[in-house]
């Protein structure tokens, strides 16, 4: 309770006990001069929504991998364009553990699972910040359908 001390410390009650007579220590900090600090500005702002992916500003993959701990964004990609989810994350229905899972890293394969081109176009397309290469997606992807006559089987009966 360190900070109610200091508070007590600094706050000496009149002999009234009448708020109005309470005196600070220091001299009484006006509204216009409390500073509130704004966050930076963010190197990567969303870009134009009609803006083509090739013009988007180039982000370099560690750049990617770093967003969170230096400007507290949730990037991630998906077919080597970056997303900003800090403001999806708590809307998607999806989830946000999917989201926070992904953060710094591709999940393209993943995402096309769940989403279609016109989702992505509709609510993907505002969050991009830029373009990237060679950001890694941790999971590879597994195959979807190997068809029997692939494998060699050349029985009868599965046509
Ligand atoms: C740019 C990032 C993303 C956007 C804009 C986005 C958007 C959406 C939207 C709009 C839906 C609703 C489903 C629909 O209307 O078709 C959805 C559902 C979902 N999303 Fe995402 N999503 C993103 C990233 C991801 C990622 C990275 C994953 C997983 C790897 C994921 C997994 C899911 C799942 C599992 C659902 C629920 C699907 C269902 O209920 O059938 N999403 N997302």
């Amino acid at each position: 309770m360190g900070w109610l001390q200091l508070n007590r410390q600094n706050i000496t009650p009149s002999s009234t006990h009448n708020n109005s007579t309470l005196h600070k220590d220091h001299s009484t900090t006006h509204i216009e001069d409390i500073h509130i600090d704004n966050p930076q500005p963010r190197c990567y702002p969303p870009v134009a929504i009609d803006l083509p992916d090739a013009s988007l500003p180039f982000v370099p993959a560690p750049t990617v991998l770093d967003a969170e701990s230096r400007d507290h964004r949730l990037w991630l990609v998906i077919d080597n364009i970056v997303y900003d989810c800090t403001d999806l994350i708590s809307e998607h229905p999806g989830g946000s553990t999917v989201i926070n899972s992904f953060v710094g890293k591709d999940c393209s394969w993943q995402f096309w699972r769940f989403h279609t081109q016109e989702r992505m176009r509709v609510y993907g397309r505002g969050l991009r910040v830029g373009r990237t290469n060679g950001v890694k997606n941790p999971f590879r992807e597994p195959a979807r359908y190997v068809g029997l006559r692939r494998l060699g089987n050349t029985d009868e009966g599965w046509d």
